[in-house]
């Protein structure tokens, strides 16, 4: 039997805008109002995804989520025609109205934790949507990511889906973007390393104090118990709090993994020697690559500009690793220097390869961000929908269906525009045939 690691990536929806919604997150914040690219954001994805499939890469997609979110707005109390809605939100609750707008969904590494059948105790592939409970713009998705997660790895016999942990910030999660898993090879049992931000029951643990930590220790744990997942291959690790008040509001932003390899910024986490000692022992007798990256080789804050650990590590097809970063980091000289050197140094990541995603980097989200990691071995991935995977005729037809119907540039201030919804409400409409996922969508269920 032969295991891959699958990247879906999230499709960027329609209204991809900069709304400032982010708080603790540097680049949603400083880009506030800036206009945006819906078009050209979503092409940037795809031609990431689709470049990383050409390498000989297993690649999917999901969708996105329908915004404006009107069924939300009705209730919020806002009423009358859906035209009416928009109009009454954006000019009685401007705030409220651009949350209902984001297209978050696109971060498909919130979309949910995977745990691979190799780590659960019934051996099924296990998702829990991320609740996302500490933005309200995000807490909007689980219900409807749910549903596309549902109608995307659509079978009963190899995949177990869960409905999202309770609402509330005791178990604040967000999903992938604070959980790496570690393994030998993909179909080998790994270790699941959880990362939280803080304890909910028990304020006398350290905590940030400018900006949220999103994730609890308590909604690591649920997932855990949730998945089947074994305490020998788990590790919960807390983040520095001090990170998370430089800019740090997912670990993903400080640190990624990828088989043997973890590669880190020496302050990402709290107690970082009892931790790294728990995944060396837990991973067994082979040894992981612990990279670490210090502040004198690039400083926590050119970190968060550049994204460097928001990169991708993928294995090639060859066993070689290689980083897929944003372009900031190639026009960073500290960063740049450090993975030009990084890639002679004696460690399995031996090739660098750079994407432009500024769309979604103005908002804070990565290369890392923009994808959700699902191991399968090949059994399983035949049980996916087939029509999510990214091949040559997908990619083609997502490029021509991106153009038909996205708009080249939106500001904040077109949102309520109705015509807007109707555009947004068409092109997935059509996106739900051409992925074949059923009426994932509110307004497909009137
Ligand atoms: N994993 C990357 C997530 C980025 C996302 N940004 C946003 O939602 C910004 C939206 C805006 O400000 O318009 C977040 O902070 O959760």
């Amino acid at each position: 039997m032969q295991h891959f690691e699958v990247n879906f990536d999230g499709l960027v929806g329609p209204t991809h805008n900069y709304a400032g919604l982010s708080f603790g997150n540097v680049a949603s914040l400083n880009n506030a109002n800036a206009s945006s690219s819906p078009k050209q954001a979503a092409k940037q994805g795809l031609q990431k995804a689709k470049a990383l499939a050409d390498m000989g890469l297993t690649q999917g997609v999901l969708a996105p989520q329908e915004r404006p979110d009107v069924l939300t707005l009705r209730r919020l109390g806002f009423s009358g025609t859906d035209a009416q809605v928009l109009e009454k939100a954006a000019k009685q609750a401007p705030q409220v109205f651009l949350a209902c707008c984001s297209a978050s969904s696109m971060w498909t590494a919130n979309a949910a934790t995977v745990s691979p059948s190799a780590d659960t105790a019934d051996g099924k592939v296990h998702f829990t949507p991320a609740n996302l409970t500490n933005k309200f713009h995000r807490s909007l998705e689980p219900q409807v990511t749910g549903r596309i997660l549902q109608a995307t790895f659509n079978n009963d016999k190899y995949f177990k889906h869960h409905t999202h942990l309770p609402d509330n910030e005791f178990f604040g999660d967000e999903g992938a973007a604070n959980h790496t898993r570690l393994c030998q090879n993909y179909g080998h049992e790994g270790v699941e390393i959880f990362t939280f931000g803080r304890y909910a029951f028990d304020t006398s643990k350290p905590a940030p104090q400018k900006y949220p930590a999103r994730q609890t220790l308590e909604a690591c744990q649920a997932i855990a118990r949730l998945h089947g997942l074994s305490d020998e291959n788990v590790v919960y690790v807390q983040q520095n709090p001090n990170v998370i008040d430089q800019g740090v509001f997912h670990n993903d932003v400080i640190s990624v993994g990828n088989q043997n390899v973890l590669f880190y910024h020496e302050q990402a986490f709290h107690n970082t020697d009892a931790a790294f000692a728990e995944i060396q022992q837990k991973f067994g007798d082979e040894k992981v690559y612990f990279i670490k990256v210090d502040s004198q080789q690039v400083s926590v804050e050119e970190a968060v500009k550049t994204y460097l650990f928001n990169t991708q590590i993928v294995t090639m097809t060859n066993g070689d690793m290689a980083i897929i970063a944003p372009t900031e980091c190639r026009d960073s000289k500290a960063v740049s220097s450090y993975l030009s050197d990084l890639v002679t140094q004696n460690t399995p990541i031996k090739q660098i390869h750079y994407f432009d995603v500024k769309q979604s980097m103005r908002n804070g989200g990565g290369p890392a961000c923009l994808r959700l990691r699902v191991a399968m071995n090949d059994q399983e991935v035949d049980a996916v929908n087939p029509n999510t995977l990214l091949y040559d005729t997908l990619f083609e037809r997502l490029n021509l269906w991106v153009d038909k119907h996205y708009r080249d540039q939106l500001l904040v201030a077109d949102l309520h525009d109705p015509q807007l919804l109707i555009e947004s409400r068409t092109a997935l409409d059509e996106l739900t045939q051409i992925l074949k996922l059923g009426s994932v969508y509110p307004f497909q269920q009137d």
